[in-house]
């Protein structure tokens, strides 16, 4: 099933293939019939001492065009045969990547990045290991073995129908090797996957490995996960090297000395040819090299199998993210927000969210605040399409949310996130995301607009200043305001922002407040707050509790209810810099 999904890969390739495969024959038909020649030359010429000049120039060079024939066109297949495994793995590289990009993020949720990249590079790798040596090396190998049996039914008929028992054994063998070994494969990929997601959470999270001194026991959780790995591939090499190759070796010892046998009694009586014996010889000798070969090649046929598994597993995920529903194509104009009833949950069991229903309208800034794991993220996440909504109905601008189109929804609401996510090349292209619309007049008046442009002017090579893995080169401020210009770029109809809450100084703080400040005006904007004192001005706050808005309404009517929202805010102003 597996390995049948695998060749259809080849399909856009059949062409070359094909002739590949032609050559193939071709140049095994060749390697075959070299001993057939020197057999008809002992036995008709060297023996009988009668040597024909024309006729052994015509052999010899025959022999010699042969031997030209038989290398260029085994390179000429070996080259066919790996181009087109690069192909066809490239194609699946790009067929994985893609996938990953349309899953939604409730299946990011429950896959560790690691495991991921392990299947897109290594287990691909494996995958081409088997295109490029175990697909011609099979094809090739079991050619030439037919072709050797040709070449034997040719020399003597009695012989070569012995030797076909070897045929039935050296597939059995091959059976049960295969049962086995899949087992362990699966094991030690599977390890291989895990030891990579520990490695990914490691590198990621390495500040606060450090600083909480978690190095002893990733160490120690690596080295087990490492252990576990190289013990299954031991079995393997157990299995391969005590069972595999002895095996094939015990048989070859054994054909040659029935055939030995065989020729000693008939050459007794007088009835076999010393060419014939030369042939067969060297015939049986290299009909065992082909099957060792195989064999071999099977671990590696096993392993691509087992990672191949691994592919279409995530190929045929089909937790996509949430896609546009309906045939019409509303347009957000306003940005009038309504959420109504809306239940959600992650996992199918526990809501994290309860009959949410507000109306943010036009122009107007809603806040949420509320304990951590109160749901406030949830609901950004609804609002973004991040996760269905399923229960309840989000609107905006009276549409339905699943209603409208990606890009229409992306380019009309801007996202802030509290850990803003800066990409490998230069500040520049990270306001512009690529955005060849946006011109770089614009990219300055956006990085103007939210207050950014003092500090990027003043960097060595301003705009175009590098910019390393998630921006590590720049302070979780510079970062902040990098990423407000992204959003300011895009002129956005409606603002979800996270409040960041990282510590920045005072003056950096000041410039972000600000920034946001202006952000606001004239956008619809959702905003989480973990501070209170940022969003006094907001036109509706809710206060949630454990999934539910307990409270809502402007800060004095919150304040005068004295209830959750009164106390936190006690708590920020007056207690300690506790954060809600
Ligand atoms: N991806 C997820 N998968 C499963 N459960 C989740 C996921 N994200 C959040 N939760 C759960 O949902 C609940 C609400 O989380 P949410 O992130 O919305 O809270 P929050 O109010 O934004 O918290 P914080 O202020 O700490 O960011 C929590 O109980 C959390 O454990």
């Amino acid at each position: 099933m597996v390995i049948r999904r695998l060749l259809l890969y080849l399909k856009p390739y059949q062409k070359r293939f094909w002739i590949a495969f032609a050559a193939l024959l071709l140049a095994t038909g060749a390697d075959v019939v070299l001993p057939v020649i020197v057999s008809h030359f002992i036995d008709h010429y060297l023996v009988p001492r009668t040597f024909d000049r024309d006729t052994l120039l015509l052999l010899g060079g025959s022999f010699l065009l042969l031997q030209f024939l038989s290398a260029g066109l085994h390179y000429y297949q070996l080259f066919s045969f790996q181009t087109i495994a690069q192909w066809v793995i490239r194609q699946l590289r790009i067929d994985v990547f893609a996938k990953v990009q349309h899953l939604g993020l409730s299946f990011f949720d429950r896959t560790p990045d690691g495991s991921l990249v392990s299947r897109i590079t290594n287990d691909t790798e494996a995958i081409k290991d088997m295109y490029i040596n175990v697909l011609s090396s099979f094809m090739q190998n079991f050619i030439f073995i037919i072709g050797v049996f040709i070449a034997m039914f040719v020399l003597d008929v009695r012989l070569a129908l012995w030797c076909l028992i070897l045929l039935p054994v050296s597939l059995t063998l091959m059976q049960g090797y295969r049962r086995l070994s899949s087992k362990v494969y699966r094991i030690s990929r599977q390890k291989l996957a895990q030891m990579n997601a520990k490695l990914n959470e490691s590198i990621q999270g390495m500040n606060i490995i450090q600083s909480l001194r978690q190095e002893a026991r990733l160490r120690r959780e690596f080295g087990s996960l490492n252990e576990e790995h190289y013990r299954a591939a031991l079995k393997n090499v157990k299995l391969f090297g005590l069972m595999l190759r002895p095996a094939t070796q015990l048989l070859s010892v054994l054909a040659t000395v029935a055939v030995l046998n065989f020729f000693g009694f008939e050459s007794f009586m007088g009835t076999v040819k010393i060419g014939v014996l030369y042939g067969f010889l060297n015939l049986l000798d290299r009909i065992f090299e082909p099957v060792n070969q195989m064999m071999m090649r099977l671990s590696q046929l096993q392993q691509a199998v087992v990672s191949a598994e691994r592919v279409f597993e995530l190929l045929d995920r089909t937790e996509y993210a949430p896609q546009k529903q309906g045939e019409k194509n509303p347009v957000i104009t306003e940005g009038r927000i309504e959420f109504a009833n809306v239940s959600f949950s992650y996992d199918g069991k526990n809501d994290v969210l309860k009959n949410i229903s507000f109306v943010a309208e036009p122009g107007q800034t809603v806040a949420l605040v509320g304990h951590t794991g109160s749901g406030k993220s949830s609901i950004i996440n609804l609002l973004m399409r991040f996760y269905p909504v399923e229960r309840g109905e989000i609107k905006i601008d009276g549409h339905p949310l699943q209603t409208y189109d990606d890009q229409e929804l992306r380019s009309k609401i801007g996202l802030v996130l509290q850990d803003p996510f800066l990409f490998v090349g230069d500040v520049k292209s990270n306001i512009r995301l690529h955005n060849e619309s946006i011109t770089d007049e614009q990219i300055k008046e956006a990085a103007q607009f939210v207050q950014a442009a003092p500090f990027i002017e003043k960097l060595p090579r301003g705009y175009e200043e590098p910019v390393v893995e998630r921006g590590a080169t720049f302070s979780s401020g510079q970062r902040q305001l990098i990423s407000f210009a992204r959003t300011m770029a895009i002129h956005p109809k409606i603002l979800v922002l996270d409040e960041a809450t990282a510590s920045v100084d005072t003056e950096t703080e000041e410039a972000i407040q600000a920034a946001l400040q202006k952000m606001r005006q004239g956008r619809t904007t959702i905003a989480i707050a973990h501070r209170l004192s940022t969003i006094q001005d907001a036109d509706l706050i809710l206060v949630l509790h454990r999934g539910e808005i307990v409270e809502r309404g402007s800060h004095q009517e919150l304040l005068a209810m004295k209830g959750l929202y009164h106390k936190m805010y006690l708590l920020q102003t007056y207690g300690s810099a506790v954060e809600v």
